[in-house]
């Protein structure tokens, strides 16, 4: 697919919440676009992959954990200099293993109820996401 003379990226991401209202941040390695940006912990779908089935490998690949289930919050679209994204954004409650950097990427908690978090810089389609969660949350 395409937007305009774009090739959209379809990504899947997730939202780690824990019961205390914490999510999980991941800084992104060396190497990649945006290296030393935070972002909510991810990738891109590959082809033949559910939405689910790319986050779950994801999750497995970059913070060691295994997902059974996933709640969907909300698809995103952001125009970047290096790819045109389609983010669709998940909230996992659960989860079994305790997250590590697999990739050595360093990892925060931060709270949702902290109007912004306290590491930086975030990518900026990040935001929004987390903008959608409060609300979720709020209702
Ligand atoms: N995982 C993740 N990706 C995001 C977020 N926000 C955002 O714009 N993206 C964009 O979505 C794309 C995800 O690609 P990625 O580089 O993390 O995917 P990947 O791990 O499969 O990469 P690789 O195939 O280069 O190893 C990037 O273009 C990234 O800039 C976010 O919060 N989390």
């Amino acid at each position: 697919m395409s937007q305009g003379d774009r090739p959209i990226t379809e990504v899947a991401a997730g939202i780690l919440l824990d019961s205390e209202g914490r999510y999980l941040l991941g800084q992104r390695p060396e190497g990649k676009p945006y290296a030393g940006y935070w972002e909510v912990p991810g990738g891109k779908i590959e082809s033949g992959e559910s939405v689910f089935d790319a986050l779950k490998r994801e999750l497995q690949e970059e913070l060691g954990i295994d997902i059974d289930a996933s709640q969907e919050l909300t698809v995103l679209e952001y125009d970047y200099p290096h790819a045109y994204v389609r983010l669709h954004v998940s909230v996992i409650r659960q989860w079994s293993g305790t997250p590590a950097g697999c990739e050595g990427q360093q990892l925060s908690w931060q709270l949702l109820s902290d109007q912004a978090p306290s590491v930086e810089p975030l990518l900026p389609a990040a935001w929004p996401m987390l903008e959608k969660l409060r609300g979720l949350l709020k209702t």
